[in-house]
């Protein structure tokens, strides 16, 4: 994936709180392009795989039990220094400590349920990109 590539996940709480097109519409209002957007639906062995860097983290279990309770919306997008700055449209993990205007301030219930992902380097985003998406897909 090139390196003006991010890959997110609206996640299950945003997606059933009604969230989805407000949380679009803010990722496109920043420059962002969508490139690739789909709903899925995990499995438990699925979630588990997608953070399996937090298995041995003791919120591992709740995490997974959490991003299959209902469907998330994964997409893959594009703008210049796109990781850095779409962690930036989406604030601090825990949305308590998010900061005014971002996406998790606005729309997140708690630390765990906070409503969308952004990937942390443009090495995860590719990986996570492929998880979802074929190359096809990202074309
Ligand atoms: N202490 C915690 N308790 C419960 N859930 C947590 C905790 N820390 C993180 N999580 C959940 O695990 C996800 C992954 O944690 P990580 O530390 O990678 O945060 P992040 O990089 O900000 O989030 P993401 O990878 O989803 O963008 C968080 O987004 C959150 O849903």
């Amino acid at each position: 994936m090139p390196t003006n590539r991010t890959f997110t996940m609206i996640k299950p709480d945003a997606v059933a709180d009604g969230f989805t097109g407000p949380i679009i519409q803010q990722i496109e209002a920043a420059g962002f392009k969508i490139i690739a957007l789909k709903k899925v639906q995990l499995s438990s062995e699925e979630a588990g795989a997608f953070y399996a860097v937090h298995a041995e983290r003791p919120f591992f279990q709740s995490l997974c039990d959490y991003m299959c309770s209902g469907a998330i919306i994964p997409m893959v997008l594009e703008k210049e220094n796109a990781v850095e700055d779409f962690r930036k449209l989406i604030g601090a993990t825990n949305p308590a400590q998010a900061a005014e205007g971002t996406i998790r301030k606005q729309f997140a219930r708690s630390l765990e349920s906070n409503a969308i992902h952004g990937s942390d380097s443009d090495e995860n985003a590719a990986v996570e990109g492929a998880f979802f998406f074929t190359e096809k897909e990202l074309v």
